[in-house]
């Protein structure tokens, strides 16, 4: 179960973006999160992934309570949680070859003799060619540089899967692609996901079930 229970969080304690918002994924659900632009999705989406401290309120993954963030988070927490964002140009650093990103968390992580089968699953599973692999960023269009970080966010076999708007710069194939890879992965893990976004369609379709942002706030 992945609960993130009367969350408060923000950029400023004084004025958080939201206060008390709860919403629960259970083990192998995937869920849509829909809401107005700026109510704070991206920061809710960012506290599931471990990524952005909450100012108040709880999250727990699969029973054990989050209580540290970011780089100071247990590995077996934070390595739990795969993201991918909106911006794959904000996302890649841009020195990496797709090859080397798709495989990064497990250099990260110590497990770099794992890096070249790892490789070999993910690039396919994402529908990155060979010819791809060597490039950098620069040198690969936006659709195939989110597949890259789809990839990456795939490569330690997380639990859960958070995708921020995934698919909102790409095109109807890729999105289409991209969201084939996502559930192909969680038909063969049982894996989670909270899928944010304000594509109403693309969600219902996508989702087991959609919530609305309202509707995660206390009444
Ligand atoms: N790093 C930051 N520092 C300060 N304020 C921020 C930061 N990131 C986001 N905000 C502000 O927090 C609020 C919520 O932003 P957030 O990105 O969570 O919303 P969202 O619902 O995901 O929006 P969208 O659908 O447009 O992506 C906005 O007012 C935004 O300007």
């Amino acid at each position: 179960m992945l609960e993130l229970d009367t969350v408060t969080a923000g950029y400023d304690r004084r004025t958080p973006v939201f206060r008390g918002a709860s919403l629960t994924v259970a083990p192998g659900e995937s869920v849509g999160l829909l809401g107005p632009s700026g109510c704070g999705k991206s920061t809710l989406a960012r506290v599931a992934a471990l990524l952005h401290r909450p100012d108040a309120g709880r999250l727990a993954l699969d029973g054990t309570e989050v209580r540290a963030w970011r780089h100071r988070a247990p590995r077996e927490l934070r390595t739990a949680v795969g993201v991918v964002f909106q911006q794959p140009r904000t996302a890649a650093d841009p020195r990496l070859t797709l090859a080397d990103l798709l495989v990064e968390p497990l250099r990260a992580t110590g497990r770099r003799a794992e890096a070249l089968d790892r490789l070999a699953e993910l690039a396919p599973a994402v529908g990155l060619t060979p010819d791809l692999l060597g490039r950098r960023p620069h040198e690969v269009s936006d659709g195939q540089l989110q597949r890259a970080c789809l990839g990456r966010a795939l490569a330690l076999r997380p639990r859960w899967l958070v995708c921020d708007e995934m698919t909102a710069m790409l095109d109807a194939s890729t999105t289409a692609a991209l969201v084939a890879a996502v559930e192909a992965y969680r038909a063969e893990t049982g894996a989670g996901l909270l899928a944010v976004g304000h594509d109403r369609v693309l969600l219902r379709r996508w989702c087991d079930r959609t919530v609305e942002w309202k509707d995660c706030l206390p009444a």
